[in-house]
């Protein structure tokens, strides 16, 4: 089985280094139009599958806003993952999980095992636990080629208050860096890093070896021509900025959506080439 590192490779190689983030807001919602309903949020996950999965490397849903709905909010987010899937995307599953291990390891199954309607390429994960808790997933997306993101950096400004405290010399965000790079001394690159576009961020990630999600584009303030300095050190070959709400706010039209997403992603390119 190919590792992700490769597959991700591959996956922006041909379609090109932005994330399409699909996160349907109320108030996106109201603005296409639709009713903050189930029916409302399946014509909107209809839209953004029909726009972006044909086009797109990777596909980020936040399952956060797909939960208030319960049980019909999760059966669409199953068909937002399987259509974006098929029309040859990665689906990151946007979920920040993280518990002990064996709670660990039921979120593994969830989001990375074959055997669930929510399968995805990879998922987001919080490592507040500790970097070794998330061994469960690990264990499971390596065989199977899918990956982990951890968050390191995040775009938000109250992140540094944790992520910029000292431990033992390095950062707490430096340190989840160095564990991810240890684990992608495979080769695989099971192991990818959330690190925010909105600023400077202080990491050295010449060692990880593994995917970048850098989300911030758009709505946050992030701007395509900041990405060079930002990730100056960075092999950009593995950076992934995304936008969610800055691509979104295009729509519904498809065509609007679609060449939205396409105008960011040429602009990314062309600030990385
Ligand atoms: O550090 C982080 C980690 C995750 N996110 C998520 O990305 C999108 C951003 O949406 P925009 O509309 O482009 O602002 C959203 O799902 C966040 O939960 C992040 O922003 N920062």
């Amino acid at each position: 089985m190919t590792g992700f590192g490769p597959r991700f490779r591959t996956a922006v190689a041909a379609r090109g280094r932005l994330c399409a983030g699909i996160d349907p807001h109320v108030e996106l919602l109201q603005s296409w139009g639709l009713e903050a309903d189930p029916a409302g949020l399946d014509r909107f996950a209809d839209l953004c599958i029909e726009a972006f999965g044909s086009v797109a490397a990777v596909i980020k849903p936040q399952v956060a806003f797909f939960e208030p709905f319960g049980a019909a909010g999760l059966a669409t987010l199953e068909r937002v993952i399987a259509g974006c899937r098929d029309a040859g995307a990665l689906v990151l599953a946007d979920a920040k999980r993280g518990d002990i291990g064996s709670t660990m390891s039921a979120y593994a199954r969830a989001w990375l095992d074959d055997s669930s309607p929510l399968a995805s390429d990879a998922v987001t994960v919080s490592p507040y636990l500790g970097f070794g808790s998330l061994a469960p997933a690990l264990d499971v997306a390596r065989p199977a080629g899918r990956g982990v993101f951890v968050l390191a950096r995040t775009s938000n400004p109250e992140g540094a208050s944790v992520q910029l405290a000292d431990a033992d010399g390095r950062s707490v965000g430096q340190r989840i860096v160095d564990a991810a790079a240890a684990v992608n001394t495979d080769g695989a690159g099971t192991v990818g890093v959330v690190v925010g576009a909105t600023r400077a961020h202080g990491l050295d990630l010449t060692a990880l070896a593994g995917p970048v999600l850098a989300p911030g584009l758009g709505a946050q303030g992030a701007r395509a021509e900041d990405l060079g300095s930002v990730f100056a050190e960075s092999d950009l070959d593995w950076l992934l900025p995304a936008s969610s709400r800055g691509v979104l706010g295009a729509g519904p039209d498809i065509g609007a959506l679609r060449a939205s997403f396409e105008a960011a992603r040429d602009e990314v390119e062309s600030a990385l080439s």
